[in-house]
């Protein structure tokens, strides 16, 4: 997508419409609220006694707003805490110095974070809510509502969203404790202790940070968590307080890996209709998947760049494609391991404002990251600090710097307390590691933990961005203006809560009997970004907390237009105020029925194949090269042996010829795979471990797809060749030959899948020819067999261009061919018998040496699938 448009501004000072409005009217509330709420000392006040009079002056705020009634002016009087949580994402800077006016960040156009749109009465959703903060729940797939495109004032296209059919799955809050994990450095060292008893909990909803120094065991514990690491591991976890099972949790999480590695001559359409074909199952017919993609690639910012090539997709787009693939199947955990390196700035914020938003519809988003500006690491809500292997914090990004104050490590003002932890985690403060360990083991992080904490006033802190955030929070400002600015700082941090009640009966209020599913909203010109995410209790649950933790939200944009609700949606919006995205009543502790993958395994087969088959056809560089090079190379082997395969008197320059032609296959076929499949395997060890396919289904579908590639090329060499040189023209002899070649090409593919899947391109690139030399040097080229000394003999056995040699001169010169032409005064090898014996070959059957091959390639090929499994065992 134009990376031009995330970056624009959506939203104007002067598009003055409710996109403004609501969060105005919101932000004077919060500020009259806040002020009211603090004390002259700044102490917090009786803002909890009035939570419902703010409540209702909220709703009525914004229901003001949303139908173009309430101004910037709109006074409440109500003295409280207002809670609006508003993914959308506010400059505070710019919104200082121009209170009127929200600039919305990147994604605003495609990926508004949040999405239920009401205005003028009406009810509508966006796409980006859709995915993240509400759903309708629908007997199995979540329906979302229709946005109509059209284009902002700003000449910037809006997004079109249509049904959602995203599938349910539950909140999961992962909780571990004492976990130990070491690895083995060998017997005189013996183990090495990576993480020391750590215990924490991640809860959904939240976006947590692993941070801490290089080396401190970050990666590894990400990779515990995510079940990709299960030996030599002590400890527990729990996933929503029961012991994990593991085959379920994987099934429900994903794991995105630092280096998005993704095919690339694929579209992002393409890709992504793999991973919806892979990952939704039978369960989805295919006009239902095609919906699934084109929601999250517009959601996620891609639509434009839906017909481009991934290897053509810029670094932050790459990131972006990782994640959509992995949303097809709608996660409730999602794992990321250092998502932001190698992105700028504005890229990092953007993702993990798109990350933040995931999790704000409910799914529990945990990323390893190494130093992030003041700017992100304000965007996660938990964060989870390691040093040496320990924990040293555990709680809320905001309780960071008390915590470290309560400890005598006061973050400097103006410093970025991201880089003030990891430095007091290197010890560069002294001996700062042991004492933080041994606060956060007697519990004195705890209260920092809470997912409330930070809603209230925070004093002492030093550190003025965090004071800031409090700030924002907690309304330290006295003055009327200054709540104003504070309340609409306060939309930029999305974990406030608030009760609305009267919000709720606002939607609800929308329920005219309606059957159609299918909510439809036309967009205004004016507005296209702004909106809100207000939480709300459950009418359930008294405590606004579903049973998993989650506070059930409700989202609504400011976006006008016109709204066509129906019944179906109109309770699907209700209930998209009452559940959650992610609410459904699938257990993540037991194994279903169906243990397996989402789709059979012959699925899996056929989807891989059809995948293999094409990225092999549209790869120019490889495919087009080595069909190429094998019609230019067989032209010119052929006009240097030109019209030998007859003549009695080149005998040995046609052998010459047979076995380079045997050479040439076989180089041909195993050098390619050496230096791809490691990058295959990426792929594969990505999806794989993300519970896309068996490793069965990926290996027979790569096998398959491979070989008529390989016997097309091979075919068209050794025919240019033996045309070329004369070579017998009998259909007999011809196939005979043919075959041979092809089938020493295969065992040589099969020999460059093996060291492909067992080491990496440099060592295979070695590897490969040096394992060939000795079988060449055995072939019986070079030395007679019964010249090769007797125990040594058993080589010439194992070698298998000696079957692909002995059976190419079979089938040229066996078969009692009849008498050469000779056009020199003397041939000593008239007779082609004369000349098998000469080679020691005269004994030898052709289909001797056909079996062997077959039998080598067999036997390779099943034995690269073990390696495959083995080194799948060691990434565990
Ligand atoms: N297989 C292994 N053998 C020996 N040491 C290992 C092994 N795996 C990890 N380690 C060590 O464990 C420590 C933690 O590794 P880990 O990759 O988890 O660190 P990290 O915090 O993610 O670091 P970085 O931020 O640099 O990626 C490191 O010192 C690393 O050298």
């Amino acid at each position: 997508m134009d990376e031009e448009k995330l970056n624009t501004p959506l939203v104007s000072k002067e598009t003055s419409d409710s996109a403004i409005i609501v969060p105005q009217a919101a932000a004077v509330a919060t500020g009259a609220a806040t002020t009211a709420g603090v004390g002259d000392n700044g102490t917090p006040t009786a803002a909890a006694q009035q939570r419902q009079a703010a409540a209702a002056a909220t709703t009525t705020a914004a229901s003001d707003a949303l139908n173009g009634t309430a101004t910037t002016n709109v006074n409440l009087n109500a003295n409280t805490q207002l809670s609006i949580a508003a993914p959308v994402l506010l400059q505070p800077q710019q919104q200082q110095q121009q209170p009127q006016q929200l600039t919305l960040l990147p994604y605003s156009n495609h990926t508004n974070f949040v999405g239920n749109n009401l205005k003028n009465g009406a009810l509508s959703h966006n796409s980006q809510n859709n995915l993240c903060n509400g759903g309708i729940p629908s007997q199995n797939h979540i329906l979302a509502p229709k946005i109509q495109n059209s284009c902002s004032p700003n000449g910037h296209k809006k997004g079109t969203v249509t049904l959602s059919h995203l599938p349910q799955r539950p909140p999961v809050d992962i909780e571990f404790a004492d976990i130990s994990y070491s690895v083995s450095e060998g017997r005189r060292r013996g183990l090495k202790t990576i993480l020391k008893s750590v215990s924490g909990k991640f809860r959904n909803g939240e976006l947590t940070a692993i941070m801490g120094p290089s080396g401190a065991g970050k990666s590894t514990l990400m990779n515990i968590l995510a079940g990709y690491k299960t030996s030599q591991l002590s400890g527990s976890v729990m996933i929503n307080g029961k012991e994990r099972n593991l085959r379920r949790f994987r099934k429900l999480s994903c794991y995105i890996m630092q280096d998005d590695i993704l095919i690339a001559n694929l579209t992002v359409h393409e890709a992504m209709m793999i991973s919806a074909n892979l990952k939704l199952g039978k369960d989805m017919n295919l006009a239902a998947k095609r919906v699934v993609v084109h929601e999250i690639l517009e959601t996620i910012g891609l639509k434009d760049s839906s017909n481009t090539k991934t290897c053509n997709l810029s670094g932050g787009q790459r990131k972006r494609l990782s994640i959509a693939l992995e949303l097809v199947n709608n996660p409730p955990v999602m794992f990321f391991d250092e998502p932001t390196s190698g992105l700028d700035s504005s890229t990092c914020f953007q993702l993990i404002s798109l990350l933040k938003s995931l999790a704000r519809g409910g799914r529990t988003i945990v990323c390893t990251i190494h130093q992030p500006s003041a700017r992100l690491f304000e965007k996660f809500d938990h964060l989870y600090m390691l040093a040496e292997g320990q924990c040293m914090y555990e709680g809320r990004v905001r309780g960071l710097v008390p915590f470290l104050s309560s400890l005598g490590y006061n973050c400097p003002s103006y410093h970025n307390p991201a880089d003030y932890v990891l430095e007091v985690a290197s010890g560069e403060y002294g001996e700062s590691v042991q004492k933080l360990v041994a606060a956060v083991k007697s519990g004195e992080c705890k209260k920092f933990s809470h997912k409330d904490y930070g809603l209230t006033a925070v004093r002492g802190i030093a550190n003025d961005i965090v004071k800031g955030d409090n700030d924002c929070n907690n309304s330290n400002s006295t003055s009327t203006n200054n709540a104003t600015l504070t309340a609409t700082t306060t939309l930029t941090l999305e974990d406030e809560k608030c009760k609305m009640d009267e919000m709720s009966s606002t939607l609800m209020s929308h329920s005219n009997a309606l059957n159609n599913p299918i909510l439809e909203t036309q967009q205004s010109q004016l507005s296209d970004c702004t909106v809100i995410n207000l939480n709300i209790p459950n009418s359930n649950n008294d405590n606004g907390n579903s049973n998993s933790g989650l506070p059930y939200s409700c989202s609504f944009s400011s976006k006008g237009g016109q709204v066509a609700l129906t019944g179906a949606a109109e309770k699907a919006a209700a209930a998209g105020c009452t559940t959650s995205l992610l609410d459904s009543h699938e257990s993540v502790v037991t194994l279903p029925n169906s243990s397996g993958f989402p789709t059979s395994g012959w699925t899996q087969f056929w989807i891989l194949l059809k995948r293999s088959f094409v990225t092999i056809m549209r790869d120019r560089m490889l495919t087009h090269m080595r069909l190429a090079s094998h019609v230019i190379v067989g032209a010119i082997i052929g006009m240097i042996y030109y019209d030998v395969g007859n003549e009695a008197s080149k005998v040995m320059s046609n052998a010459g010829c047979i076995f380079f032609t045997t050479l040439f296959t076989m180089f041909t076929a195993m050098m390619p795979t050496i230096l791809t499949f490691p990058t295959e395997m990426s792929v594969f060890v990505r999806e794989h471990l993300n519970y896309w396919y068996s490793l069965k289904a990926f290996y027979f579908a790569k096998t398959m797809a491979d070989l008529p590639f390989q016997i097309v090329f091979s075919s068209v060499y050794v025919i240019v060749v033996y045309y070329l040189t004369s070579q017998p023209m009998e259909w007999m002899r011809i196939s005979m030959f043919v075959f041979i070649c092809v089938l020493t090409s295969l065992v040589a593919q099969s020999l460059g899948l093996l060291i492909g899947a067992g080491m990496n391109i440099e060592a295979g690139v070695f590897l490969g020819p040096v394992t060939t030399i000795p079988t060449i040097l055995f072939s019986g080229f070079f030395v007679n067999f019964d010249t090769i000394p007797g125990y040594l003999q058993w080589v010439t056995y194992v070698s298998y261009v000696r079957y692909g040699f002995e059976g190419a001169m079979v089938s040229i010169y066996g078969m009692d061919r009849a008498k050469l032409e000779c056009h020199e005064m003397y041939c000593h090898f008239r007779s082609p018998k004369k000349f098998l014996e000469e080679m020691s070959m005269d004994n030898a059957e052709y289909w001797i040496d056909a079996v062997a091959l077959l039998g080598t390639f067999v036997a390779l090929r099943i034995i690269a699938y073990f390696v495959l499994r083995w080194k799948l065992h060691l990434i565990r």
